[in-house]
């Protein structure tokens, strides 16, 4: 599926306007279908989109968020992925949003991936938007190369899941969406800064082993054209 790209001078006006576009998706949405649901990942880049997109002006009590993927570890955990929205997102206009986390404090990680399952939007319908990130490794959500559910983690024929993820790049346990929850949303952006990250995308787009990068299973197997988002 072909990519849009979104180019920006830096960080600031890209912030700018990605929290511009989900801010006007996430309102279509509720006048259309009365909610909106949002997924959302972790990591560093994202803090600026956050705290721009949690102050745009929108009903944001009918709007669900949870995340793309989340570390085996709870809130307070400083690797929390919870923590880092909670922080950056949850705040200003968009505290009145509604946050259905992926962590749950069940005794094993396969627990918690299913009371998750029951518990997230966009399990039984596409997300109205996604916003994935992207690893140097080419990873994208907690798709991580040799993870150890990986073929399962991008098998769009099977359901909608938050499903478990080891794998030597990923530290902690980690909990992700299935791609087949993620690949159809209404609006599908990869958030990525940085020349290195600009290379690490190049790569990704020359070639189709999903394997060894699995974005590539974003950028070419998607329902939804992924929009891309770069500044230096
Ligand atoms: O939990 C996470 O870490 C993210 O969901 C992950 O997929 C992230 O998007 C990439 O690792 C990029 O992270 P940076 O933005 O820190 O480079």
């Amino acid at each position: 599926m072909p990519h849009q790209m979104h180019i920006f001078d830096n960080g600031g006006e890209l912030a700018t306007a990605l929290a511009d576009r989900v801010a006007a998706q996430l309102r279509s949405s509720i006048t259309a279908n009365g909610e909106a649901t949002l997924a959302v990942s972790g990591g560093s880049t994202p803090k600026a989109f956050f705290q721009a997109l949690s102050t745009r002006q929108l009903d944001w009590s009918k709007v669900k968020i949870t995340l793309v993927d989340e570390r085996f570890v709870p809130a307070d955990n400083p690797r929390s992925n919870h923590l880092l929205v909670q922080t950056h997102l949850l705040q200003n206009q968009a505290a009145q949003a509604d946050f259905a986390p992926l962590y749950r404090p069940e005794a094993t990680i396969e627990e918690a991936a299913v009371t998750a399952s029951g518990a997230v939007p966009g399990m039984t319908k596409p997300f109205d938007v996604v916003i994935l990130g992207m690893g140097t490794d080419g990873h994208t959500a907690s798709f991580f190369p040799g993870g150890d559910h990986l073929a399962a983690s991008l098998d769009l024929s099977k359901p909608r899941r938050v499903m478990t993820m080891e794998a030597p790049g990923a530290g902690e346990a980690r909990l992700t969406l299935s791609f087949s929850a993620l690949h159809d949303a209404g609006l599908l952006v990869v958030h990525i800064e940085g020349a290195e990250k600009k290379a690490v995308l190049e790569k990704a787009l020359s070639a189709k082993n999903e394997a060894e990068m699995p974005i590539r299973a974003v950028l070419e197997r998607a329902a939804t054209a992924p929009d891309i988002f770069w500044a230096p």
